[in-house]
């Protein structure tokens, strides 16, 4: 587009970061919503040059976006308009919905001036755009000085993430001293502003226990002049200050870690005060009016890249600043786009010696006067007006497609992964239960920590409540869980001495247990999932760097030829080749460590965690008691083991299958990349083979119990192993000469002699429920028939033969259940999906009007691609992946989810896709396939 060299680069230098400064790696490392725009003219009326370096990170190739000559003359509206359209941001990237609350995106000059007008624009010829509408101070660096123009103060940045600022000096002494005067005629205990949940007075002592006052500023002409100058510091209106705030802290006095800002979710009930969170507290100016000797201390425990703390109170690790008379701290509690910034936690440490004096300064995005009007709100008409999102709203997500956009001169080159494509089996979401559910967990729990049992004392009860979403969140913590606690391989310190003490510890289980131990082996599944899944990822980062640099070197070598002989990039990328016994070793390892951590958990009798504080009070008593019914191991009272030592010996013939582990491996890239797409398509389980108790005979001579046979198998990529088959047999009871007479004396025992007896123990009469009761229940004619009514009430009901009688069923839903999580587990090893996607350059795209071409054809799914212009109008954006939470993508391709409007369902009628289950596009292309056409504007 361009043949202009720009002269933009040294204007870059105050107002870029390097990639390198953003330390943490669990979020986008970038400004997000901070555009840096450069203007230029080569000649006077000549057109203008537009670059565009994007969310505030400086790129070695900037975004060269082509600016029309008529947009430079068209109005402001149009012009914003049309900035907008070529930079593809939009409102929809913001974290509260309702767009139409948020205020429209502002243009500055570098110094902080908003501009309003296309003129003023290209008279500024570098730009600032901040997506949440207000100035928001670049960071540079740490360490960065910042003069701040028209004074003698200086910026200094003391963190990039969160952004800090320190002002040394901004505040005199005696206006410190004077400001001390004011507050200490007025003070009162500090409240804090409650969330919806808390007790107002007991939230407050517990987190906040200095003093506190409110100035307002029209009683000092002290305060109304520092109005001002802190105006000019955060180049934001004085009308959108809130009344500044005192505060004492005494010896030992705090606030805990929490941010300034207002997130909706936890203010329903202010809610519309507060825009639903587009009218927020965007920044902090924080007075510091004494010196403190010790202690003391703001608090930023997120900095460093550290994570969000446990302990709100804990004051040992993060950024802390000293109090210094004078010195002002500034820290934004909004990113540049508006959305809140959770690295704003912070904290105010204990005084420990001296007192400590300072004051809260609260600039909000918007003017406090819900009246005043925002700047640029007539010319945004993003959401406004009759909004076409309606209120509450997120994202929305039909017909969502991918754009690729082409920003090189040479031809760019695409390669995707096998698709992901996921499918559960249908049978499994429909008939999945909240007791499956339970019972996952609390089969999750019987695993961690097999050979005990008080781990299901309380059944979990995990949301007793019909309402999807709630329970599909349940569900993600509990796979989340077992997710993170695999990641964690890298804390085990002595793989090979912690499997031999691993292995001594799983002689002593028994019962239950054993089942547990043996259904370990669908985890070990997972985990070698896991594992290739990690290769995967790192051998696909590597390749990432290598493309980079390759793009690099051509971009230079171009350069150097000055447009001659175009050459592919994709010609320069080679994949690395390991052979199949390398990678074997590298899965075997990775698993290797996911077990050893598994086993050292167990012993150390980690993972106890109750998943039930969290989740309780959304039930009814009923439902709780219904679930714990299902409860297998409920119904197995400690007292009676004995039957179960015979369970542990059939169960003892599926250990034997530990060999199908051994091999039937996923050992290769090509299979893990294979379950990867496909899912668990074919996991399944049954107990077909198996018979419930029943009674065989009664006569004079007593009862004939069959007490069954368990068999149940599974299969699991297109594998079948039986994992038990164990035969109870029939064993005959004798009767005694009174049944009705010993039922009625409550001597149940008495009327069960024998093995069943036997089985049943001595505590029987704890198990059931009243004999009268059972009896009750019966609607038995004669005397044969009681017994023989009993029987089978005793069959249902009691404690293990009830267990016996669902074990199939029971059974089933733990394999449904692991299935279902099993490929949770696998939707978040491969969380980086879309980043496949992006990742390598093998294959090229036809030129504009030639026909489409075959981009991938497999099993399930045919990829065709082609290319055309972008189209000529606004495209309403809908979601801007590189915003919300994926590092932009390095070199050439950039790219987002766009929503063409009715030409989207032409563009995806343009992919041939085919699902073995014969399911169509139309109703898969919002949630499976993630990619799905490439519309390349190719210059
Ligand atoms: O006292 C401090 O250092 C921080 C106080 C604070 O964050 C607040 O009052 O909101
Ligand atoms: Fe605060």
């Amino acid at each position: 587009a361009s043949s202009s060299v720009s002269p933009c680069d040294e204007r870059y230098a105050d107002w870029l970061t390097d990639r390198e400064q953003f330390e943490r790696m669990d979020e986008p490392r970038y400004l997000q919503g901070l555009h840096v725009l450069c203007l230029w003219r080569e000649k006077e009326d000549g057109p203008v040059f537009l670059e565009a370096q994007l969310n505030g990170i400086r790129e070695e190739n900037p975004f060269l976006p082509e600016l029309p000559p008529d947009v430079i003359d068209a109005d402001w509206g149009a012009f914003r308009k049309h900035l907008q359209y070529l930079l593809h941001f939009t409102k929809a990237t913001n974290e509260w919905g309702n767009f139409h609350l948020k205020q429209p995106f502002g243009l500055f000059e570098p110094g902080g001036r908003r501009l309003a007008s296309t003129a003023e624009v290209l008279d500024a010829q570098l730009v600032l755009l901040f997506e949440g509408g207000q100035w928001f101070w670049p960071p540079v660096r740490v360490g960065y000085v910042r003069a701040l123009p028209g004074t003698t103060y200086e910026l200094k940045t003391v963190s990039v993430q969160p952004v800090v600022f320190l002002v040394r000096g901004f505040l005199r002494e005696e206006e410190c001293q004077t400001i001390i005067a004011m507050g200490e005629a007025n003070m009162s205990e500090s409240p804090i502003v409650p969330m919806d949940t808390h007790h107002r007075d007991k939230a407050t002592k517990e987190f906040r226990t200095s003093t506190q006052a409110r100035l307002e500023s029209s009683e000092s002409p002290l305060l109304t002049e520092l109005d001002h100058r802190i105006s000019n510091l955060t180049r934001v209106p004085v009308h959108h200050n809130e009344e500044v705030q005192i505060l004492r802290y005494r010896l030992g006095e705090f606030y805990a870690a929490h941010t300034d800002n207002f997130d909706p979710q936890y203010y329903q009930n202010s809610v519309d005060y507060i825009d639903k969170g587009h009218r927020n507290r965007l920044l902090t100016v924080f007075w510091y009016l004494t010196n403190v000797s010790q202690g003391g201390e703001t608090l930023f425990p997120r900095a460093h890249a550290l994570p969000q703390p446990e302990d709100m109170h804990s004051c040992e690790k993060g950024l802390k600043v000293q109090p210094e008379i004078g010195a002002v701290l500034l820290w934004y509690s909004l990113r540049p786009n508006g959305n809140s910034d959770p690295n704003s936690l912070h904290a105010s440490c204990p005084v420990q010696e001296g007192m400590k004096w300072s004051a809260n300064y609260w600039v909000w995005n918007k003017p406090r006067d819900v009246q005043v009007a925002l700047p640029d709100a007539d010319y945004d008409d993003e959401y406004g007006g009759e909004s076409s999102v309606a209120e509450g709203d997120t994202v929305p997500q039909n017909n969502v497609s991918a754009t690729f956009e082409n920003r090189h001169e040479h031809p760019v080159y695409l390669s995707a992964l096998e698709p992901v494509l996921r499918s559960h089996p249908p049978a499994l979401s429909a008939t999945m239960k909240l007791g499956s559910i339970r019972l996952l967990l609390a089969w999750a729990f019987i695993f961690w920590t097999s050979g005990s049992f008080k781990l299901v004392e309380s059944p979990l009860a995990m949301t007793n409540s019909t309402n999807e979403t709630a329970n599909r969140i349940v569900e993600e913590v509990v796979a989340q869980r077992l997710h993170a606690d695999m990641e964690e391989i890298s804390s085990i310190d002595n793989p090979a001495s912690e499997n031999q003490s691993g292995s001594n510890e799983s002689t002593a289980m028994q019962g239950p247990g054993e089942l547990a131990r043996n259904l370990e082996f669908l985890l070990i599944k997972v985990a070698q999932l896991e594992a290739v899944a990690e290769m995967q990822q790192a051998k696909l980062d590597e390749q990432t760097k290598k493309i980079v640099s390759q793009e690099d070197r051509i971009q230079s070598l171009e350069k150097k030829v000055n447009g001659e002989g175009q050459k592919s990039a994709g010609a320069f990328v080679e994949t690395e080749h390991k052979d199949a016994q390398t990678r074997l070793n590298e899965a075997t390892d990775v698993l290797k460590n996911v077990m050893l951590k598994h086993n050292r958990q167990r012993q150390k009798g980690m993972l106890h965690e109750r998943h039930r504080s969290g989740l309780k009070g959304s039930g009814s008593e009923k439902e709780a008691e219904e679930s714990a019914r299902w409860n297998p191991l409920d119904l197995v009272p400690k007292q009676i083991r004995s039957p179960f030592d015979k369970l542990v010996d059939g169960f003892q013939a599926a250990a034997d299958k530990a060999h199908w582990l051994a091999t039937n491996t996923v050992d290769t890239l090509e299979l893990a990349v294979n379950i990867l797409s496909r899912g668990f398509t074919d996991f399944g389980a049954n107990c077909h083979g198996s018979n419930a108790p029943s009674i065989r005979s009664f006569d004079q001579h007593g009862l004939r119990i069959n007490f069954g046979n368990l068999r149940c198998e599974l299969s699991l990529m297109g594998q079948r192993t039986e994992l038990f088959n164990f035969n109870f047999g029939e064993r005959a009871i004798p009767l005694p000469s009174h049944p009705m007479q010993l039922l009625a004396a409550g001597n149940i025992v008495g009327l069960l002699p024998g093995q069943l007896q036997q089985i049943v123990g001595g505590d029987i009469m704890g198990l059931m429920p009243h004999p009268m009761k059972l009896l009750g229940a019966l609607d038995c004619a004669g005397q044969a028939d009681v017994v023989q009514c009993l029987g089978f009430k005793i069959i249902s009901d009691i404690a293990p033969l009830n267990f016996l009688t669902r074990l199939g069923d029971i059974f089933k839903e733990f394999i449904e259940s692991f299935a279902k999580l099993a490929s949770k587990l696998v939707a978040q090893a491969m969380k980086g999906g879309q980043s496949l996607l992006q990742t390598a350059a093998t294959t090229e795209f036809p030129s504009v009007g030639k026909e489409a071409v075959v981009h991938h054809r497999g099993p399930n799914l045919v990829i065709t691609k082609h290319s055309q212009k972008m189209p000529g109008k606004h495209a309403e954006l809908l979601q801007k992946m590189a915003n919300l939470e994926e590092p932009k993508p390095p070199a050439a391709v950039k790219w987002s989810f766009e929503d063409y409007g009715p030409e989207t369902q032409a563009l995806v009628t343009q992919l041939l896709v085919s699902f073995p289950f014969g399911a169509r596009i139309s109703t898969c292309a919002g949630h499976i396939l993630k990619v799905q056409l490439l519309n390349g504007a190719v210059s």
